[in-house]
C-alpha cells in the first residue's frame, strides 16, 4: 500500500476494524474509505456492487461479520452462517470485478477441528469435526477461506484469509449475554467491585484454555500481511494450499487464570463461581503462529498489559452503563 493508496475498511466501526482504522492513519494513509451499516448494509449486494464500483478501493480488509460469543453463536446460528456467508461473498465479489489488487479476509480460529492438534497449524483445516457451540459460524468462514482460494486459482486474485486467535481491546462488546469471555468477566467484576458483591459468576468449568490478542497487535498484523513484498505474500498463495495464516501470540491460559488476572487488575478479592450449567465449548485453541513468526511478526502487548490498557479506557464508559 502506498500513502495514497485506497483502502476499504468493511466493519471499521467494530473491535477489529476500528483498531485497524487508528492503525492506518497512524501510519499517515490518506485515502480510507468507510461505511456505516446504515450507509452501506454488506448484505445488499447491488449496493456492495454499486459502493464499490464508484470508490473503486485497491485493497480491502473484510473485518465486517456477524460475531459473537459461545452462548451467541449457539442461540443465533442461523444468523451467524446466512449474514457472514451474504456478507463475505458480496465483498468477495464485489472485490473481484472492480479489480481489487489485495484483499485481507478475517477468519477465526474457530475454524479447526474441535480436537485438533495443538498448537494448532494452518494444515489442520478441515481435518477434523468442529465444535458444536459455532459449527455454523466456523463453516460460514472456512466457506470464506475456500472462496479467496479458488478466485485466486481462477482469476488470479490476491486474496489472504488471516486467522486471529481470540482478541479483545477498546471498541469490544460489553453485552454480557452476546459478548466473548474477556469484556463479559472485565464488565462483571467491574460491577462486582461497584456493587461490592462478593463472588463473579464465570460461566461453564474454567478449564477450557483461550488465547488472546489484544486488537491492536491484530491490526499491525494486518497491516503488516497487507504490506508484505511481493515474493513473500506471494508465498502465501500458492495453488496446493490454502491462502491462510494464523495471527495469535502462540501463549495461552485457563479461563480460570484469566478470569483471576482481570479480578487482579480491577482490584476485585471475592471468590469466583463456576456456573457448569454454561458451555465450555472447545478445550484448547492454541494457534501455531510458525508461519507469521517466520515472516518477521511477533505481538508485543502481554496478556496483563493489555488487559490494562482495555480498562484503562473503558472503565468510564463501563461505569455509565452499570
Ligand atoms: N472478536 C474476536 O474475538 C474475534 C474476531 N475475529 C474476526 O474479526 C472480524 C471482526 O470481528 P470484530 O471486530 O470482533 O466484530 P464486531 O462485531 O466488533 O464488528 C463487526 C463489524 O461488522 C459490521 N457489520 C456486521 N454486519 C454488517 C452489515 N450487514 N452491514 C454493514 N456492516 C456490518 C458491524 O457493524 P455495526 O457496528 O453496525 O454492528 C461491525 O462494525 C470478524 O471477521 C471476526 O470473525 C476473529 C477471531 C476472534
Ligand atoms: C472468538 C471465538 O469466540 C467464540 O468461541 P469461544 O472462544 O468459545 O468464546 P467465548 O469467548 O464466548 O468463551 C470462551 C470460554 O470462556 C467461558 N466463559 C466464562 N465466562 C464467560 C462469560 O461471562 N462470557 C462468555 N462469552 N464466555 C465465558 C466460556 O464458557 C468458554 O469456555 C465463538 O464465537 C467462536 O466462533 C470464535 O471465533
Amino acid at each position: 500500500m502506498t500513502p495514497e493508496s485506497r483502502i476499504y475498511i468493511a466493519g471499521h466501526r467494530g473491535l477489529v476494524g476500528s483498531a485497524i482504522h487508528r492503525e492506518l492513519r497512524r501510519l499517515g494513509y490518506a485515502n480510507i474509505l468507510t461505511r456505516t451499516r446504515d450507509e452501506l448494509d454488506l448484505l445488499n449486494t447491488n449496493a456492495v456492487n454499486d459502493f464499490f464500483a464508484t470508490e473503486r478501493p485497491e485493497y480491502v480488509f473484510l473485518a465486517a461479520a456477524k460475531v459473537g460469543g459461545i452462548l451467541a453463536n449457539n442461540t443465533y446460528p442461523a444468523d451467524f452462517i446466512h449474514d457472514n456467508l451474504i456478507l463475505q461473498t458480496n465483498i468477495i465479489e464485489a472485490s473481484r470485478i472492480n479489480n481489487v489488487s489485495r484483499l485481507l479476509f478475517l477468519g477465526s480460529s474457530c475454524i479447526y477441528p474441535k480436537l485438533a492438534p495443538q498448537p494448532m497449524p494452518e494444515s489442520s483445516l478441515l481435518t477434523g469435526p468442529l465444535e458444536p457451540t459455532n459449527r455454523p459460524y466456523a463453516l460460514a468462514k472456512i466457506a470464506g477461506i475456500e472462496m479467496c482460494w479458488s478466485y485466486n486459482r481462477q482469476h488470479k486474485t490476491k486474496y489472504l484469509a488471516a486467522m486471529p486467535t481470540n482478541l479483545y481491546g477498546p471498541g469490544d462488546n460489553y453485552d454480557l449475554a452476546n459478548s466473548h469471555v474477556l469484556p463479559a468477566l472485565i464488565r462483571k467484576t467491574a460491577e462486582a467491585v461497584e456493587k461490592n458483591s462478593p463472588t463473579v459468576t464465570v460461566w461453564g468449568t474454567g478449564t477450557p484454555r483461550r488465547e488472546l490478542l489484544y486488537s491492536d497487535d491484530l491490526a499491525q498484523a494486518c497491516v503488516f500481511l497487507m504490506n508484505l513484498d511481493d515474493t513473500r505474500y506471494n508465498s502465501l498463495l500458492n495453488e496446493t494450499d490454502p491462502p491462510l495464516i494464523n495471527i495469535g501470540t502462540g501463549e495461552d491460559v485457563t479461563i480460570r487464570e484469566l478470569a483471576e488476572t482481570v479480578a487482579e487488575v480491577i482490584g476485585f478479592k471475592g471468590d469466583l463461581v463456576f456456573d457448569a450449567t454454561k458451555p465450555d465449548g472447545t478445550p484448547r485453541k492454541l494457534m501455531d503462529v510458525t508461519r507469521l513468526h517466520n515472516l518477521g511478526w511477533h505481538h508485543t502487548t502481554s496478556l496483563e498489559q493489555g488487559i490494562r490498557k482495555t480498562w484503562d479506557l473503558i472503565h468510564d464508559t463501563l461505569a455509565t452503563k452499570a
